[in-house]
């Protein structure tokens, strides 16, 4: 999640069974489907691996694969480290390099099942018991007419992290929970402090995230990034609440409130918040605050979670929601795909894995770490599962809590399903045209420019059966 540092989930953050910190769930596996039999033909599939300096996720992953080879002895599993760019992707189905499994975000579902990079899981799911438990909120950008694409691993909702020591120590009051747009300039502007290095509000400005980070303010206008009807994506994002979006970026940058070197990717972004380089960022769920906490050393009473703020008081808090997915690759041979499929759910669902939840919170513990739980799980919080996992939290008093104010006034609204990737590069190009530019400039005709050149070179290619 944010709080490591890149866009790969943290084995303390991200509550995935592909990703925890601890190994419980070596014994006891209760896992479905039953092990393939010993004289099945021999499979090999390859693994969605973290970057060689991920050695604790790395780690897990490979007691994960052992786990599963030790039930599936004709199944081979190789971890390779690629991290699904939607820019590579085709180069890499081109080249049939990309994992038998991989992991991608909520956006990509409909662009690849389209060109059939990813396969349609639904017979596998009907197969396997647990498919009703899955949250349906996640599952939902990868249900296509129908038919179902992809597996949760966990989704967010936009929260804006605060570091509340900044805020103390310049005097400043901290801006109310039910906050406008007009308030987190005013908050921006009172804590800001160049001369020390500190921005008073620092968006992601670099890449596919600067373009994330600003749709939360087009969302809070009521904007849309598209809209679909007669099989035609049409861009919507150059739009009276557009406009209103951007010229809010534009007020960032004219009272000098974001970073002097501004350029920051994701992974930058939070390095500079951990390092109280900044007083509030953008994120999903508790992530940032996640990495603040446990990666940056930031005390956990010192970093509070906001909504995204409503333009007027009293207006909605609506910020983009999204999530992580495991895909099966569409190129792999009909065996590849089953064994890829039996291993990514193969510690759904089980205590095993519930224990090693348990087991990282206690571990955490010992690090005088916070255990900062996802917003919204695979799994569906009323399923016995949801409530044996909130029973395990319920017994750790190093557990983050949602406060139930925020969860109340946050309005999560799912991200743009065609192309939006490609739309947030784009309007990555916008934002920086605004953070560099001094002066007067027509943020209409960016946003109409931005709009023209994705029309063109994406959503007119898109193809809705
Ligand atoms: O903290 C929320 C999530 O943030 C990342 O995913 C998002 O970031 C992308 C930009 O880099 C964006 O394009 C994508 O659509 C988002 O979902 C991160 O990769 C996730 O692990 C994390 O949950």
């Amino acid at each position: 999640g944010c709080g490591s540092g890149n866009n790969e989930p943290s084995a303390s953050s991200e509550v995935s069974p592909s990703a925890t910190s601890s190994d419980p769930a070596a014994e006891g596996s209760s896992a479905e489907p039953s092990p393939s039999p010993a004289n099945a033909d021999p499979v090999s599939i390859v693994a969605y691996a973290f970057p060689a300096d991920k050695t604790e996720e790395n780690a897990t992953l490979d007691a994960k694969i052992k786990r599963f080879e030790a039930k599936n002895p004709n199944v081979t599993i190789t971890p390779k480290y690629w991290k699904y760019e939607n820019t590579e992707i085709a180069i890499k189905m081109a080249s049939n390099s990309a994992q038998t499994e991989f992991t991608t975000w909520a956006t990509e579902g409909k662009l690849l099942s389209s060109k059939k990079w990813i396969i349609d899981l639904t017979d596998h799911l009907a197969n396997w018991p647990y498919a009703k438990d899955l949250n349906e909120f996640a599952l939902a950008p990868y249900v296509i007419e129908g038919k179902t694409y992809g597996i949760p691993i966990d989704a967010y909702g936009m929260t804006i992290t605060i570091n509340k020591k900044l805020f103390e120590a310049k005097g400043v009051p901290l801006p109310p929970l039910d906050w406008t747009w007009d308030e987190l300039i005013e908050a921006a502007k009172a804590v800001n402090d160049p001369a020390k290095g500190i921005a008073g509000f620092i968006p992601m400005g670099k890449g596919t995230e600067a373009g994330w980070n600003w749709t939360n303010f087009l969302y809070s206008a009521g904007g849309e990034v598209q809209t679909v009807a007669d099989g035609k994506v049409t861009a919507a994002f150059n739009s009276e609440a557009g406009l209103q979006a951007l010229q809010f970026y534009k007020d960032l940058k004219d009272a000098n409130v974001i970073p002097k070197n501004w350029a920051l990717g994701y992974g930058d972004a939070l390095t500079l918040f951990n390092q109280g380089r900044g007083a509030m960022v953008m994120c999903g769920s508790g992530n940032a605050l996640d990495g603040a906490i446990n990666q940056g050393g930031i005390n956990k009473d010192d970093v509070l979670l906001y909504p995204i703020p409503s333009v007027t008081k009293g207006g909605k808090h609506v910020g983009v929601a999204g999530g992580n997915y495991k895909v099966i690759n569409g190129l792999a041979t009909k065996e590849q795909q089953k064994a890829a499929f039996d291993f990514v759910v193969d510690e759904y669902f089980t205590d095993a894995y519930l224990d090693s939840i348990d087991a990282q919170i206690t571990s955490q513990k010992a690090k005088n770490q916070v255990y900062v739980p996802q917003l919204i799980n695979y799994w569906n919080d009323s399923s016995e599962y949801g409530k044996k996992y909130e029973e395990i939290l319920a017994k750790h008093d190093n557990v983050y809590q949602y406060s139930p104010e925020l969860s109340k006034l946050m309005e999560s609204k799912p991200e743009a399903t065609y192309e939006t990737q490609a739309y947030y590069g784009e309007m990555a190009n916008a934002i920086q045209k605004v953070f560099t530019s001094k002066g007067d400039l027509d943020l209409q005709k960016i946003l109409d420019d931005t709009a023209a050149k994705l029309q063109k070179g994406s959503f007119d290619k898109v193809k809705i059966e």
